[in-house]
């Protein structure tokens, strides 16, 4: 089931929202007008908007934003001629006010994120947002923990409360090609056309453009990614070249290859406080499957505490923290403080 004649699948690209973490949520109103005009000036039917964390993630805990993100949404609702408008939101550190806020401000795409195992917390959120005539998104965050049968299983309850994309979220970067794909293919299955289903990768392993293929091959119709992968961890699908794999592969995505390939060089990354980088740090966390967004938090406690980040990270995926443990990676750091003792 394509989205049109003129779309075989459909792009959503993250940048202003995953990349909020690579940015520590310190975008301007100038950052989201530039990079909004960009997007959608080379055909970009999807940009989303929000705190990295999602509606409400401005905190102590997950970082202050420099601009509400309320304020930004409304900006790149302003800005963009064609593309719509989406917002991430995590129940409990948004809530259901916030998404009615985002709406009025000109969003028109929910989405919707839970831990893969605990889809049900979304339920009263899809209801809102089908309620209010939003689209709607659900995000199964952390997905390689799961079997593609328990996968589809959390999809089903999502379709089921109002969510019309399910998407394999590879918060990790740990999805290795086929496991992408069975897992896409056993949502696929159990939706049967109720939903459809998306896919979003980030580069801990340095695979998400070829994740993303499989993803297509295996049904899914919506993928996410970020301009010049402006991500969290070592940052998401890198959009520009996504596209031109697409592009040689026959899958059309109404993006201009040119234009965003353009969009990449000259307007995201003079944004980016510097380029997503598969180091040490990135590549643990893809290696031992612990959520990107944690990336910045673990960076920071090993500097205060001395010790090192990546051998952090591979902690936090023994643990397997999710997120909202961030706090956890202090533990973490004293703990690695009190053995080099
Ligand atoms: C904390 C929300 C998270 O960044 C959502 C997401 O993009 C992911 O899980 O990869
Ligand atoms: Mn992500």
């Amino acid at each position: 089931m394509p989205f049109s004649d003129q779309l075989d699948i459909r792009i959503t690209d993250t940048s202003l929202r995953d990349g909020s973490h690579h940015k520590r949520h310190q975008f301007t109103a100038e950052d989201v007008e530039n990079i909004v005009a960009a997007l959608d000036g080379a055909g970009v039917p999807v940009i989303e908007v929000t705190h990295g964390d999602g509606l409400g993630g401005s905190s102590f805990n997950y970082g202050f934003s420099k601009t509400p993100e309320q304020e930004l949404i409304s900006i790149a609702a302003k800005t963009a001629k064609n593309a719509k408008i989406a917002f991430l939101m995590l129940p409990g550190v948004g809530v259901k006010e916030d998404i009615i806020i985002a709406q009025d401000n000109g969003a028109s795409i929910c989405r919707i994120a839970t831990h893969c195992t605990e889809a049900d917390v979304s339920i009263q959120h899809f209801g809102l947002a089908r309620e209010r005539g939003l689209e709607t998104v659900g995000f199964l965050m952390m997905s390689h923990t799961q079997s593609p049968e328990n996968l589809a299983k959390q999809a089903r309850i999502m379709a089921d409360a109002g969510c019309q994309c399910v998407y394999v979220v590879d918060s990790a970067g740990a999805l290795v090609l086929e496991q992408v794909a069975d897992r896409v293919a056993a949502i696929v299955d159990e939706l049967h056309g109720d939903a459809q289903v998306g896919f979003h990768g980030h580069e801990n392993l340095d695979l998400a453009v070829a994740n993303s293929v499989y993803a297509v091959r295996a049904g899914a119709l919506q993928i996410d990614g970020s301009t010049r992968r402006f991500g969290a961890g070592a940052g998401n699908t890198p959009v520009e070249a996504f596209v031109g794999v697409c592009d040689k592969l026959g899958i059309k995505t109404g993006i201009d290859f040119f234009k965003i390939a353009d969009a990449a060089e000259d307007v995201v990354r003079p944004v980016m406080p510097h380029e997503c980088l598969l180091d040490r740090q990135a590549l643990m966390m893809g290696y031992a499957g612990v959520y990107s967004s944690f990336l910045k938090h673990a960076e920071l406690q090993a500097e205060r505490y001395g010790v090192s980040a990546a051998e952090m990270l591979v902690r936090a995926g023994a643990r397997k923290l999710v997120g909202g443990q961030e706090d956890q990676l202090i533990d973490i750091a004293l703990e690695l403080q009190r053995e080099n003792a």
